[in-house]
């Protein structure tokens, strides 16, 4: 069942249309993602979902239901600006966020504990937020948005500033919190996390849903533009190939673009007449790929 659907969700300010008609699903257990460059409309759309603000068109569904003030019991959000209180010591802050959402004060206590043991930090328990590092304090935001368990969570940016372990430790506990069925709406910059936790996507551009839908079928709709090509024998004549408008030499063998199906098979040919061919691939191409074709001109 879809948790969460926006059907045509518009958004203006003035007369800056910031979202134009969105629509997506986020099916129960999915990390679905939200991608776009700068101003492209993400976070407009997540504060929508949140109810933090009402869009001016279309609809926002929550299992099936339009939104009520008591859905936010349901929901979490990690902002991309933080928003904790850095005077204010861990406990205190987390505990008063679960209790805003609907657990008792115990409930809250004892879920913040799970979590600190969990980042192994039990000691942050009575530190202020200025006390910590700026990583941390996102662990600190991240366990604000997850103490009440949400069914649907929302991730602005949630690794960006983290270290490599860290990133690695979040990342997993997102793919649990999948697992266990939350559905997480999740925006980054990096693409390389979305192929790794994302089945779903929209690319949004300045409002505008350009590309939707599974990134399976979102690549198969993009032609195939690169061939690997690994030898440790040198293969020439490549660049004089009918169709083939680029060579570049790498470590072993070439990364050759190409403009046809045919150039591939060519390639292919060439090299088998001198060289052995250890490995030969016509790449798909990277989700950083069509993202750049998608919104590469234009940005604000
Ligand atoms: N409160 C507001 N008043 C007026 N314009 C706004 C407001 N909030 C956002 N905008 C505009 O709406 C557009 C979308 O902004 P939004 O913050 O949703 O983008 P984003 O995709 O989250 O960008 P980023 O990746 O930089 O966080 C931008 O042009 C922004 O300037």
């Amino acid at each position: 069942m879809n948790r969460l659907e926006l059907n045509q969700v518009m958004k203006q300010y003035g007369d800056k249309l910031a979202v134009n008609g969105v629509t997506l699903s986020v099916k129960e257990g999915e990390i679905y993602g939200l991608l776009g460059a700068n101003g492209a409309g993400k976070t407009t759309t997540m504060r929508m979902v949140l109810g933090l603000i009402y869009p001016d068109g279309g609809q926002i569904n929550y299992n099936g239901k339009s939104f009520s003030p008591e859905l936010q019991h349901l929901m979490g959000y990690l902002p991309e600006e933080r928003g904790m209180y850095p005077k204010v010591k861990v406990n205190e802050q987390i505990n008063y966020l679960g209790r805003l959402r609907g657990m008792s004060a115990k409930e809250a206590d004892e879920s913040l504990k799970y979590w600190l043991e969990k980042f192994e930090v039990p000691e942050y328990y009575d530190k202020r937020i200025e006390e910590l590092s700026k990583g941390n304090q996102q662990k600190m935001g991240f366990i604000a948005a997850v103490v009440h368990r949400p069914q649907i969570l929302i991730l602005d940016e949630a690794f960006s500033g983290l270290d490599p372990v860290n990133v690695e430790l979040l990342k997993s506990t997102v793919k649990e919190m999948r697992d266990e069925g939350t559905s997480i709406l999740f925006s980054t910059h990096r693409m390389e996390h979305v192929e790794e936790l994302c089945q779903n996507i929209t690319i949004l551009h300045r409002g505008n849903s350009v590309v939707e839908g599974s990134i399976r079928e979102i690549k198969s709709r993009y032609p195939r533009e690169q061939v690997r090509l690994i030898t440790s024998e040198e293969v020439s004549g490549l660049e004089l190939l009918p169709g083939v408008t680029k060579v570049e030499r790498m470590e072993r063998g070439y990364l050759i673009t190409i403009r046809s199906m045919e150039a591939a098979q060519l390639v292919l040919q060439k090299a088998l007449e001198t060289a052995t061919v250890e490995h030969f691939e016509i790449k798909e191409p990277t989700l950083n790929q069509i993202f750049i074709k998608e919104v590469g001109t234009g940005n604000e």
